[in-house]
């Protein structure tokens, strides 16, 4: 705790503790980040038309993985954003742009996996 005892500035002393700050850190970066709501209604969808589809096991670990992939990158992207802004708050720093840019990029390269992934998979059901 901090010195106004309301803030824990200590380690997770039990493993409900630490479960409980993982979670708030989950509904942190769903409240806001709009860009991870679009990745949460996208999974939907896909979810969705995989049901449609019956995939096979297989095909569901490749969905899965871009779908992990795509949102643990936002999350990523969220924390770099953070420490980032934390660090040099509103003043321009050309190692903040790349940070966030390299960041951003990370987003975009699993995203481009994920259409692959969605394009290969769901395009052989098409056809
Ligand atoms: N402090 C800074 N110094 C230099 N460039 C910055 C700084 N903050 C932001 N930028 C530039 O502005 C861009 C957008 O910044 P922002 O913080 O909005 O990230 P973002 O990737 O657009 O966020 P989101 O993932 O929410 O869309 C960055 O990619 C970077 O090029």
């Amino acid at each position: 705790m901090d010195s106004n005892g309301k803030h824990q500035l200590n380690k997770n002393k039990t493993f409900r503790q630490a479960f409980h700050h993982a979670w708030d850190g989950i509904i942190a970066v769903v409240k806001h980040e709009r860009n991870m709501r679009f990745h949460l209604l996208a999974t939907v969808a896909v979810i969705i038309v995989a049901c449609w589809f019956r995939l096979q096991v297989w095909e569901w670990l490749w969905i899965l993985l871009a779908i992990f992939l795509v949102i643990t990158g936002e999350m990523v992207n969220t924390i770099v954003e953070a420490l980032v802004d934390m660090t040099v708050g509103h003043r321009y720093h050309p190692l903040a742009k790349l940070a966030k840019d390299m960041a951003a990029g990370l987003v975009l390269l699993l995203a481009g996996f994920a259409i692959i992934v969605g394009l290969l998979i769901f395009g052989n059901h098409l056809i």
